[in-house]
């Protein structure tokens, strides 16, 4: 699915938060939205799964403005893990994970086998089968976001909208998230602040102050001059002969005025 933003905005108490984001996102792509905290990303990603009003500009979905879409139309193509989600304790694993199929169910298409077998896969997916029946308030924060994140692979979008998916998870799950991320066939935009991570996204779009500072390939976008001015660090490259990568070791700049 093709995503698009014209000349968004949002502004709270008349202060603008973000303001003129034009985006294009290619389908089957994997757009990292990175940037200081406060810069905007949350609010972008919000937006653009249509939780906030927009005061100014369009988004776009194969072409279809989103206001032209009921809560039911947006919720079949767009999956959302918000930062910090929230959920009823009362719950249990199955159930959370079972609400991402809501928006496929009719009084005459009820949950049924199909929903059965989709629920198992993305909770197979996540490393969270075994748990299937533990109660919602038992669990660490990291299983918790692996929970709210097959409850939006069970609603099988085809735009997933993340928020800091790697917050809370151990090394294991967040290699394990980036690469079932990356072999997903659904348009994906993700806000993340680990750098190295985000490197491996197909494009990187840098919010600062509200505005999109610039948005291409990782290597042409995080630049020693970008690093410096947006995220105030240096970097030095470093080389992995493992799989011949290149990965960031950051310093502050603060540090090097000592
Ligand atoms: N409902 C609101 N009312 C007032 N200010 C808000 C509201 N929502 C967001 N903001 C402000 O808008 C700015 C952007 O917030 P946002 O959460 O989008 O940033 P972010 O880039 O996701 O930050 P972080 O990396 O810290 O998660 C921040 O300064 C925040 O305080």
């Amino acid at each position: 699915m093709r995503l698009t933003t014209q000349d968004v905005g949002w502004n709270r108490s008349s202060k603008p938060i973000i303001e003129g984001i034009t985006l294009d996102v290619q389908p089957g792509e994997t757009l990292g939205l990175i940037g200081p905290n406060g810069s905007g990303k949350s609010t972008l990603l919000r937006l653009m799964a249509g939780l906030l009003r927009r005061p100014r500009g369009q988004v776009f979905l194969d072409g279809q403005p989103t206001e032209t879409l009921s809560r039911r139309e947006m919720a079949q193509r767009i999956a959302f893990v918000e930062q910090l989600a929230e959920t009823s304790e009362a719950l249990t694993v199955r159930d959370v994970v079972e609400l991402g199929r809501t928006p496929w169910l009719s009084a005459l298409s009820p949950f049924g086998p199909q929903d059965e077998a989709i629920v198992n896969e993305v909770l197979d997916a996540v490393g969270m089968a075994q748990m299937i029946d533990h109660s919602w308030d038992t669990l660490s924060g990291g299983e918790r976001q692996r929970v709210h994140i097959a409850r939006a692979l069970a609603q099988r979008p085809q735009l997933l909208l993340l928020d800091e998916p790697t917050n809370h998870l151990d090394i294991h799950y967040q290699l394990s998230l980036l690469r079932l991320v990356s072999t997903l066939d659904v348009t994906v935009v993700m806000a993340l602040h680990d750098l190295n991570q985000a490197m491996t996204c197909d494009r990187l779009a840098v919010m600062d102050n509200g505005r999109l500072i610039i948005c291409g390939a990782p290597a042409d976008v995080l630049t020693p001059e970008r690093l410096a001015s947006v995220f105030r660090v240096r970097a030095t490259p470093l080389h992995d002969p493992t799989d011949n990568s290149t990965i960031l070791r950051f310093h502050s700049i603060e540090d090097e005025l000592i």
